[in-house]
């Protein structure tokens, strides 16, 4: 394996993948101006507020904790997805992506063909609509507030599976409201990338 260069605290990769991600970036720019895959759209601002910060979601993984397959619901333009299949191409594990957006799946088949990715497959339905995916981590960006995060995620998770939920300012209101119907035990990891945090949910269950 090649030099491995520092991404984040807690994520360094090698050439490859660091090309990977680069290629990706640009593949994002150049779809954006058909479809709008992300608001902002300057190559600096992709780096820092989409690639890094998805790959911070990689990061927010415990120590030791074993998973094969990872969902990552409402995909859109492949935050955190892709960036995470990237990040576990030298791996064995499964990523499916989950967009209801034709244009978007496209796009994200695309990508996965561009980028000469094996490890991640695309679910082109609304997540209602998904047979349980037994997953050990679910992410979703920008999707819905916690609550519904929780409804969407609950039938998909492995025993033992966490959900990494990246939210803004808003995520101590959304975290009393999803408690109100949700139990889950709760690590709030501080953005590397902006002013926001990664929920980290453990024991998800109704109730
Ligand atoms: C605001 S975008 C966020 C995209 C990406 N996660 C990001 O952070 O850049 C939300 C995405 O979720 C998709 N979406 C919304 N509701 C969905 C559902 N019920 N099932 C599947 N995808 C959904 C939309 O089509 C859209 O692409």
């Amino acid at each position: 394996m090649s030099d491995q260069t520092p991404l984040l605290e807690g994520v360094s990769v090698s050439r490859e993948t660091l090309g990977q991600l680069r290629d990706f970036s640009a593949l994002v720019l150049k779809w954006t101006q058909k479809i709008n895959l992300i608001s902002s759209a300057s190559e600096e601002e992709i780096w820092q507020r989409h690639i890094l910060d998805s790959a911070q979601v990689y990061a927010a993984i415990p120590a030791g904790f074993s998973w094969n397959t990872w969902a990552d619901f409402g995909s859109g333009g492949g935050f955190p997805g892709i960036v995470i299949a990237i990040l576990a191409s030298e791996t064995d594990k499964n990523i499916i992506l989950v967009e209801s957006d034709q244009r978007k799946s496209t796009f994200l088949r695309t990508a996965i063909r561009t980028l000469g990715l094996t490890n991640v497959r695309v679910e082109s339905r609304r997540i209602e609509d998904l047979a349980p995916l037994n997953a050990d981590v679910i992410s979703a960006r920008a999707l819905a507030a916690l609550d519904m995060l929780c409804a969407f995620a609950a039938p998909h998770l492995a025993d033992g599976g966490i959900c990494l939920f990246p939210k803004g300012r808003r995520a101590p209101e959304e975290i009393v409201a999803a408690r109100a119907s949700w139990t889950f035990d709760l690590h709030e990891i501080p953005s590397q990338s902006g002013d926001g945090t990664i929920l980290r949910l453990e024991g998800l269950t109704h109730g």
